[in-house]
């Protein structure tokens, strides 16, 4: 349910096998071309977009939009070249020279938890706006509410599998978009779509109905509506 919070949606890509990525946590090209242009649209399309530390860690990515016409078309109508950038990030570990500081321009935001180290968050806050909720870890409810206090209407969720899982188990997710691709990853450790704790019985799994399926590049694109 939509209350004081922005529409929130996950996009990501998986093998065939809902793997995102290795089981050392290497990143892993599904994607193929078309695809990527089709994440860049939804970017551009956003006031925001959130990745959690572990992929920051994992992947250090930019977050920025690509395409020169799209960036050009945000500033037309008034907006920054990119959306404002998100880390959930508790303990305040994302690295001062990780690439969503250094590349493209506009606003960033570090979420971390009362616990985090005073040092870390310190030196963060001269690069981002700090946000602060929760006590030991990120309280993904009252973010919620603090983004769209800050005028954060559509909300665009990038992974990795453990913030994935928070935010839709904490009923804060509406859409899901999913790229599938022609591939097998394997391996029990390597990330799902979505780990977290899970679930023990079948009434507690979050219901979706399917709302579109496109064929794309050498896999499929899923969008789920959640329940
Ligand atoms: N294929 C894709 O589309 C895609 C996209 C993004 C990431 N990835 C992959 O995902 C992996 C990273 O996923 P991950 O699960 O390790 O990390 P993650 O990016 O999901 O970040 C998880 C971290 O977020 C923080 N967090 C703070 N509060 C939280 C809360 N309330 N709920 C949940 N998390 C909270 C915690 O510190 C937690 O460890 C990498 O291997 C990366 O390559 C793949
Ligand atoms: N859509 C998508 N298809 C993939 O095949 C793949 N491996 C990712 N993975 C997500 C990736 O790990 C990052 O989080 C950002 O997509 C990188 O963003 P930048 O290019 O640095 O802006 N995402």
């Amino acid at each position: 349910m939509l209350k004081d919070r922005p529409f929130t949606f996950i996009n990501s890509a998986m093998s065939a096998d809902g793997k995102i990525s290795t089981k050392k946590r290497k990143q892993v090209k599904i994607s193929g071309k078309t695809d990527f242009d089709r994440v860049d649209g939804l970017r551009a399309g956003s006031d925001a977009v959130m990745v959690g530390i572990g992929t920051v860690l994992a992947d250090d990515p930019s977050l920025t939009v690509k395409s020169e016409e799209r960036r050009r078309k945000r500033v037309e109508s008034g907006l920054d070249e990119n959306p404002v950038r998100i880390v959930v990030d508790s303990q305040a570990r994302t690295p001062l020279d990780a690439d969503i500081f250094k590349k493209g321009t506009g606003k960033r935001i570090i979420v971390v938890s009362r616990s985090a180290p005073a040092d870390r968050v310190e030196a963060l806050s001269k690069k981002a706006e700090i946000l602060v909720a929760g006590e030991c870890q990120v309280d993904l409810v009252e973010m919620a509410h603090g983004l769209k206090n800050r005028e954060i209407n559509r909300l665009m969720v990038e992974g990795g599998a453990t913030l994935n899982w928070g935010m839709v188990r904490s009923g804060l997710v509406d859409e899901i978009s999913v790229f599938v691709g022609n591939l097998i990853i394997g391996g029990k450790d390597a990330p799902t779509f979505m780990d977290g704790e899970g679930i023990l019985e079948r009434e507690e799994a979050i219901g979706l109905e399917l709302k579109k399926f496109e064929p794309m590049d050498e896999g499929i694109v899923l969008t789920w509506r959640v329940k």
